[in-house]
């Protein structure tokens, strides 16, 4: 079903970040490792969350969804899942499979894994090969690629492993099998990712060693054998979400945007690092902890961009945002450059050839490369009038009518069904701004 955005003079209120998916995830399952009854708040209820709760559910947790956020999760101990009577459907989502990966390596049971079209292209071996080193085995053909099926065990060896890829999904599931492996499992981090596991898993108790020396990986190591302990906990709103909104304060004239309690960590800040190099002024004011980690409210209003070569030590801190950075580009005067992001051809999409295309389609100079993209701004005039192919992408579906709002022509994006996965308030929370998106 094609959707609309069309042009908007001004975009203007607040709105509170939805939860963070990727605290939203752990939150359920470490709830579920830990022995104890864990209640949490302002969880994210889309898609990939709900299916990596009916996971847990289906490996032997308690699950228990309250409504408007709040969960309840009582957990069998870190050796306590069992084999699930049913497959596990993963849908859209990376996170949820790859950490469940880990988690279900370190049990006595077997399993089959699925999801859907997009996630059944995605590449496992990144997760297979360290799990495979710890005792883990599974039916995956070479190009490991779900559907396929694996058999944990409770006597995994720990490793010392270094990803080849800056994946925070790889260190997590490494991590999260060390949790129950013999001995202490190590993982080797050439360029930093995102920590949320390392933060709360600390929060359930269990101690995550962090050794940074400059030039060197840092060394994250867990002792297998820890308990998790219940907790109650706040879920801090999601940066990547939020970027969506704060752009399209950035991108239309006369906007007054403002987005509360949206977590602030250097790990996922790249994307409001790398605006304000563009000439963005965010506004940042303190809005409380949640989950151990810094919240902030953020104002965003009208700016004219420049574009600029993003610094390569940005990229992991911005991964999931670069569709919508592209659009900030697209806006921009003058060229964008982005090297270093090879990790964006193989998300639900590929995110390069995808964000590209979107550009081409509505007037923008664009091209890709293996690493990255270079876009040619268009000095705040950007044609629009194009049909967006989303490729079952919601970051792309969320880009394209972001960038519908302040193009000289309507955009238009072949199905946005997806945006569910990450963010169901998508629609709603810019319509508060005053969008003007509509179904036909
Ligand atoms: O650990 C996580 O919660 C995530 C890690 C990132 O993936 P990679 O580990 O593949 O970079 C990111 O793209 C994804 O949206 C969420
Ligand atoms: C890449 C993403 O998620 P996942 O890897 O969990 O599917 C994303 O949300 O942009």
């Amino acid at each position: 079903m094609v959707w609309t955005s069309r042009p908007v003079k001004s975009l203007k209120g607040a709105v509170r970040a939805p939860g963070d998916k990727s605290c939203s995830h752990r939150a359920l399952i470490f709830g579920g490792l830990a022995e104890g009854t864990s209640h949490f708040t302002g969880m994210l209820e889309g898609d990939d969350v709900l299916r990596t709760g009916a996971a847990m559910s289906a490996l032997g947790a308690d699950v228990k969804r309250l409504g408007g956020g709040a969960w309840e999760v009582t957990g069998v101990g870190t050796k306590g899942l069992s084999s699930p009577a049913g497959v596990l459907d993963f849908g859209n989502s990376g996170t949820g499979s790859r950490l469940m990966m880990g988690v279900m390596a370190g049990h006595a049971l077997t399993a089959e894994l699925t999801g859907d079209k997009s996630l059944c292209s995605r590449p496992m071996n990144r997760i297979l090969t360290p799990l495979r080193q710890m005792g883990l085995k599974d039916t995956a053909g070479p190009d490991g690629r779900l559907p396929f099926s694996l058999t944990g065990s409770k006597n995994l060896q720990a490793i010392t492993y270094a990803p080849p890829q800056a994946s925070a999904q790889v260190k997590s599931a490494v991590l999260l099998a060390g949790l129950s492996a013999n001995g202490t499992t190590i993982v080797e981090e050439a360029k930093p990712t995102r920590d949320h596991t390392e933060r709360m898993l600390r929060g359930f108790g269990v101690d995550v060693g962090v050794e940074r020396k400059p030039g060197e990986p840092t060394r994250i190591s867990i002792k297998g054998g820890q308990t998790l302990r219940a907790i109650e906990a706040a879920i801090p709103g999601d940066p990547s979400s939020a970027a969506f909104l704060v752009a399209a304060g950035i991108l239309s004239p006369a906007s007054d945007v403002q987005v509360d309690g949206v977590m602030s960590n250097p790990t996922r800040s790249g994307f409001y690092d790398v605006a304000n190099l563009m000439g963005a002024h965010l506004g940042a004011e303190e809005a409380g902890e949640a989950a151990g980690e810094r919240q902030i409210n953020i104002a965003s209003g009208y700016a004219q961009l420049k574009g600029i070569h993003v610094p390569e030590r940005y990229v992991a801190a911005m991964i999931d945002e670069f569709p919508i950075l592209a659009v900030l580009a697209a806006f921009a005067e003058g060229e964008t450059v982005v090297t270093g992001a090879e990790e964006l051809r193989v998300k639900e999409s590929d995110r390069i050839d995808a964000t590209v295309a979107m550009l081409r389609a509505n007037g923008v100079e664009a091209e890709g490369t293996p690493d990255g993209f270079i876009v040619q701004g268009c000095a705040g005039k950007v044609p629009g009038g194009g049909l967006v192919q989303t490729h079952h992408d919601h970051r792309i579906a969320m880009s394209a009518l972001v960038m519908g709002t302040a193009t000289q022509n309507p955009v238009r994006v072949d199905d946005i069904s997806m945006i569910d996965t990450s963010y169901p308030d998508f629609l709603a929370h810019m319509a508060t701004l005053g969008a003007d998106i509509s179904e036909g």
